[in-house]
């Protein structure tokens, strides 16, 4: 299918889209600043290492990178941002003065460049055509990776990217925890309440769970039929035990009467396990799903690590 640039979605993301401009030198950066701001989000960085921070906390969708910046170099930020699985996907144009650095750009993972001193005209185009590039592939993973019931993230999604996250925590030696997540009685749920009931539910408790999640990398897929996975990065034990807590505990106060319950309202099991304390026996998410089927066997509506 031919793609459709007027698609209204896609107007609509590039108008809200995030550019981050990292730029050590004030009148290069108001300049840039200058020529991006009316069209789009801006958001400014002086250094390397102040990027890489943000990028983690709130991703851009696009990043103007200055070669020479005090601390860590734009070629060096670049390699880091391509390294990391939260940050690797945010396409990175270079501002380079040099023509002996372009391949250095290139091989650091830059989408394009842009030559200093720059024509307002041709940064504000070569800016807006990668973030549609940018917008259709988000689209299109929207598309592919998106859960029809709930509107969550689906398996397919947990099986591409969990990986991808794992391999980037044992480089960084970083943990990474896992939640396995189970409604408790849902077979006699459907057949008191009926399949649309049952719907609904699912729904309610993917929103719950995706409401209990605060860190941006953190995330939840839909693993099976009433069966949730979440992701959580860069977080241990003693955190993952707080979220499922939370998790566990705001399901149960969704208040939905369930009659067949011991605990009168639909409730979770969940299974934990992170990378650091794990098996090497057995993978993360075999351990999840262990401990999952423990918390049901110990009563239900629990957490088990
Ligand atoms: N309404 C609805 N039900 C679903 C969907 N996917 C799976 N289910 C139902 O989820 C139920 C899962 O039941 P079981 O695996 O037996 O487990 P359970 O009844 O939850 O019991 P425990 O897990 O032991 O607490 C089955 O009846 C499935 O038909 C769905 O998309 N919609």
């Amino acid at each position: 299918m031919p793609i459709n640039y007027s698609d209204h979605a896609l107007q609509l993301s590039l108008k809200s889209s995030k550019v981050l401009i990292v730029e050590d030198q004030l009148l290069t950066l108001i300049v840039l600043r200058k020529a991006l701001s009316d069209r789009f989000n801006v958001m400014t960085s002086r250094s390397g290492e102040e990027a890489i921070d943000l990028c983690k906390l709130d991703p851009p969708d696009l990043i103007l990178l200055d070669i020479n910046l005090e601390g860590i170099n734009g070629i060096e930020t670049c390699l880091k941002l391509k390294n990391t699985y939260e940050t690797q996907d945010i396409p990175v144009i270079f501002i380079t003065s040099l023509e002996s650095e372009e391949g250095a750009c290139w091989e650091a993972g830059a989408v394009d460049f842009i030559k200093k001193p720059t024509n307002p005209e041709t940064l504000f185009r070569r800016v807006r055509a990668h973030l549609m590039i940018k917008a259709q592939h988000d689209l299109l993973n929207q598309k592919v990776f998106i859960d029809d019931l709930t509107q969550i993230y689906n398996r397919r999604y947990f099986d591409t990217h969990f990986i991808k996250i794992e391999q980037s925590a044992l480089r960084e030696n970083a943990d990474c925890a896992l939640l396995l997540i189970d409604i408790d009685y849902f077979k006699q749920y459907n057949d008191t309440y009926g399949h649309v009931q049952g719907d609904a539910v699912l729904n309610l408790v993917a929103q719950t769970i995706t409401k209990s999640l605060q860190r941006p990398a953190d995330f939840v897929s839909r693993f099976g039929g009433e069966e949730f996975v979440v992701v959580l990065p860069h977080t241990g034990n003693k955190g993952a035990n707080c979220v499922a807590d939370k998790i566990k505990n705001n399901v149960m106060q969704l208040g939905i009467l369930h009659k067949h319950s011991e605990h009168e309202f639909v409730t979770i099991s969940i299974g934990g396990a992170t990378l650091q304390t794990r098996d090497n026996s057995k993978n993360t998410l075999q351990l999840a799903d262990e401990r999952m089927y423990q918390s049901k066997f110990q009563g239900r509506n629990q957490v088990s690590f």
